[in-house]
């Protein structure tokens, strides 16, 4: 009773009935207008779309007290109708807050534990060679073969199969996953799912065609590479991986059941695909970055030279001598965060915040934005400047948001770990090796590089030009000495 009279959140102008659905920012500049208004409305404020009321976050005071102190309130999902007949229905990232979330998201936690990933190592040194060794014989193709360095490493670890060419039928799943991102945008079906009936000619009847094109080819990336598994598992020689380790753990009590066969293929699935374009696409911001501030590069360089000299590569027993390129690694993710929206949560009851009411049924938006260029954090925050990571004297000490980039409570990204330790090695070696600098014109003039993004559920940046140089004559010899060694 008491808390139904609290007063209501700050809302910006909106319709009767309609609400705020004419005024719903677009899914590509979401970030930045739910900023503008909580500059002009208060770090939080609520929306409401066809009576559903969606709370507008902008503050990490707030997003931690609300999503991550009271996460057993705020750890659902809103329905995700397009996800869901795309054939994601209760999958870990679109799955309710329940049993079957809690069964999935446990599948993972030892797999992708802090202490499991030097077990990793050997996988990633393998692929990130092969990587450098792509780079210097096509740096035009760097997004392609930054897509196959992610998607091969977790296929190594989901499947047990390693990506060698873009014609690899696991390449293509990873890239066939482009499609998903249409479900990004809203549909009818957020209002009705009879809506799925209208013809696909229909006016704003997109999603039609979406569905048709989506749904086999996700089918197809969930059961292809768990039937290969399986196979193999009746052969002699398994590569061990989560697939075969969990299908033999079940195969060992007897039958596996269809629910279970099910839950390994779409764990299996969302990891790949919820680490791919994550990760790839992190890395393209990586080179954005490098392009636009030659100063901060040629700092890490300097620092991988002091350390590491120019005759190896470096590794993992480097990182903690190298701060400032881990600096480098989180200040790309502050700069540009790729989930620029994070992915929305859902309210299970009605709470108080600052004496405000938060309807039950809430969709939750804790936006990136809001931290990321807040000022009172970060000092000139829509500048890239690694060093504000480094403690004091060196640096200003700031902090590397992690929540505005990997999420919040129960369910922050399972596989920032690995996500982590897979950019930061890329990063490294590249710089190591590499300079990224501008493409110049048939005169030799330097070309300024145009960069735009484009919409998704990742944001990626439009191909833009640029050159990749190997640092001296030595590099080419270390790389392919590097991808020649046994096991690569
Ligand atoms: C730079 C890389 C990555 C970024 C920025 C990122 C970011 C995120 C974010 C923002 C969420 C939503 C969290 C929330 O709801 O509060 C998420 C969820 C998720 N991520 Fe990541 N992620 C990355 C890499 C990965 C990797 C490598 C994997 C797998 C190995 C992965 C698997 C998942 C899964 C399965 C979920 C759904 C969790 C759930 O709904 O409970 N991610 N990620």
């Amino acid at each position: 009773r008491k808390q139904t009279r609290a007063p209501s959140l700050p809302s910006p102008p909106g319709d009767p009935i309609l609400g705020h659905l004419r005024y719903m920012p677009d899914v590509n500049d979401r970030d930045t207008v739910f900023y503008d208004w909580g500059c002009k409305y208060g770090d939080v404020f609520q929306l409401n779309v066809l009576g559903k009321p969606i709370v507008v976050i902008n503050s990490e005071k707030a997003a931690m007290e609300l999503m991550e102190k009271r996460s057993a309130i705020y750890s659902d999902r809103p329905p995700m109708p397009l996800f869901e007949r795309d054939g994601w229905k209760d999958g870990v990232v679109a799955a309710k807050y329940g049993p079957l979330l809690t069964r999935q998201r446990k599948m993972f936690h030892s797999p992708l534990a802090k202490g499991t990933m030097p077990e990793y190592e050997a996988v990633q040194e393998q692929e990130v060679n092969f990587l450098l060794q792509g780079l210097l014989d096509e740096p035009h193709e760097c997004r392609r073969l930054f897509r196959l360095y992610t998607s091969s490493i977790l296929t190594t670890l989901i499947y047990g199969h390693r990506i060698r060419s873009f014609d690899d039928a696991y390449y293509k799943i990873a890239e066939d996953f482009d499609l998903m991102h249409e479900a990004a945008h809203p549909s009818l079906l957020d209002i009705s799912p009879y809506f799925e009936y209208l013809p696909s000619w229909f006016p704003g009847a997109w999603f039609i065609r979406h569905i048709k094109e989506m749904r086999p080819k996700l089918l197809y990336m969930m059961r292809m590479p768990l039937e290969s598994v399986w196979l193999e598992l009746s052969g002699k020689v398994v590569e061990p991986s989560y697939a075969s380790r969990n299908l033999e753990a079940l195969a060992k009590n007897g039958k596996i059941s269809d629910r279970d066969w099910w839950i390994i293929e779409m764990t299996s699935n969302q990891l790949l695909t919820g680490g791919t374009d994550t990760s790839f696409q992190t890395l393209q911001w990586f080179i954005v970055c490098m392009l636009t501030n030659p100063d901060a590069q040629v700092k890490a360089q300097r620092e991988i030279d002091d350390v590491v000299g120019r005759d190896r590569l470096p590794n993992f027993a480097d990182q903690d001598s190298l701060p400032y390129v881990q600096c480098i690694m989180h200040e790309v993710m502050r700069w540009q965060p790729v989930v620029p929206v994070g992915i929305a949560h859902q309210s299970t009851a009605e709470d108080i915040y600052e004496g405000m009411r938060i309807p039950k049924g809430s969709v939750m938006i804790a936006n990136p934005r809001g931290v990321t260029w807040d000022e009172n954090l970060y000092h000139n925050p829509r500048q890239f400047k690694p060093e504000r990571f480094l403690p004091k004297p060196d640096g200003a000490g700031e902090n590397f948001p992690v929540h505005s980039i990997f999420g919040w409570g129960r369910r922050i990204c399972p596989g920032r770990h690995l996500a982590e330790a897979n950019i930061w090695l890329a990063i490294a070696r590249i710089l190591s090796v590499f300079t990224v600098t501008k493409a110049k014109d048939e005169n030799g003039k330097p070309i300024e590089p145009v960069i735009k993004w484009g919409t998704g559920l990742v944001r990626h940046p439009e191909p833009f030009v640029f050159d990749m140089l190997p640092r001296d004559g030595n590099a080419p010899l270390l790389i392919r000495s590097a991808n020649s060694q046994k096991g690569s």
